[in-house]
């Protein structure tokens, strides 16, 4: 469920008559989705999305959102585009949030990850860290390595009612991945999507059939981080069977796409370890958090913490990790 602010329809008319995009044509909610309020529009001038920014984004932080994703879908990026105003601004307020207009993007994300998923996103993935060159606003990764003994700490109260010993072996964990992570400088950095998983990627089929990328959404993690940090997020987001199997044929398909575009160094690949066991952590810290402070009932969707626990075991057992 994701609409959190209903919107009238008289708002909504009022709202429009600032874009130049014509008469409204139809107007429904979006339940999928987590963070934000999502309305799928169509209006004289063609499909849109209306996003509300809830709680839990902050307002100052929208101008580099939009504005990323204005820089990468202008730098050949597939990705949805911020409507302007008649004023010349994308953000703008309703029904007491700040809200934006962006572009539809057709296609599916895919329920089921099959390898033939993986180059392409392995190509989009590379595709948008070339396109952000040149973005010169940074953003810090508040989920990054910083960030996450605040998290733990906020989970250390009720982190074993999910499973017993879990906060011994999430410090453990923690100390050993910081003493192994990159020193500053070590690695390319730009801007990262950050929260690259299947249900933010879309898909149509190409010219032979077969799934191609046709575009990215959701850049509300958006950050200046490291670009192989980025790989590898997806390489635990995408590369897992429902057994928790890590696949080697999906992994390998990634990285040598995102490579055709964008070639990592001797120091990125030789990092990749540590960073996959860094992106299972974070997903990890942040679904454990949402699962021990977020009351019964609350329209918050609560993911599984313990997915990214099998998937951080894995990524430490040193073996079966060759690429
Ligand atoms: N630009 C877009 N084009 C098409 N559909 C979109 C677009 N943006 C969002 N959606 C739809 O809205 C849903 C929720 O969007 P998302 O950005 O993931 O929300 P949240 O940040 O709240 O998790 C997506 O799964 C998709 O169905
Ligand atoms: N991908 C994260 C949750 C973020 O949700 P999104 O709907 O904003 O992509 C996770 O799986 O923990």
């Amino acid at each position: 469920m994701a609409v959190y602010t209903e919107v009238s329809d008289e708002a909504l008319r009022a709202f429009l008559a600032d874009y130049p995009l014509g008469e409204l044509l139809a107007f429904r909610g979006i339940a999928e989705g987590v963070e934000n309020s999502n309305y799928a529009l169509k209006t004289a001038a063609g499909d849109f999305i209306l996003t509300l920014y809830e709680k839990r984004v902050d307002p100052a932080e929208l101008p580099y959102f939009l504005g990323l994703m204005e820089h990468l879908a202008a730098h050949g990026l597939a990705c949805p585009t911020p409507v302007h105003g008649r004023d010349g601004a994308a953000l703008r307020s309703l029904a007491g949030r700040p809200a934006a207009i962006v572009t539809f993007l057709p296609g599916v994300w895919p329920r089921r990850v099959r390898p033939e998923h993986c180059a392409p996103l392995g190509r989009a993935l590379a595709t948008m860290h070339r396109a952000g060159e040149g973005f010169s606003i940074e953003r810090p990764n508040a989920l990054g390595p910083a960030g996450w003994a605040p998290l733990l700490d906020g989970c250390r109260a009720r982190g074993d009612e999910v499973q017993a010993g879990l906060v011994a072996e999430l410090d453990a964990a923690l100390e050993g991945i910081l003493a192994a992570w990159p020193a500053p400088g070590a690695l390319p950095r730009g801007q990262i999507h950050a929260d690259l998983f299947p249900d933010n990627v879309f898909f149509l089929p190409d010219a032979a059939g077969k799934p191609g990328v046709s575009g990215l959404i959701d850049f509300y993690f958006a950050c200046t981080d490291l670009y192989a940090y980025d790989v590898a997020v997806c390489l635990n987001a995408w590369c897992f069977e429902p057994d928790y199997a890590f696949n080697v044929t999906k992994a390998r398909a990634l990285l040598n796409a995102y490579e055709q575009v964008r070639p990592m160094t001797a120091a990125e690949r030789a990092a990749l370890p540590v960073l996959c066991r860094g992106a299972a952590l974070r997903f990890l810290l942040t679904r454990l958090y949402d699962w021990t402070h977020t009351p019964d009932g609350a329209l918050v969707t609560r993911k599984d913490p313990l997915e990214y626990l099998r998937k951080l075991r894995f990524f430490s057992q040193g073996e079966g990790f060759a690429l």
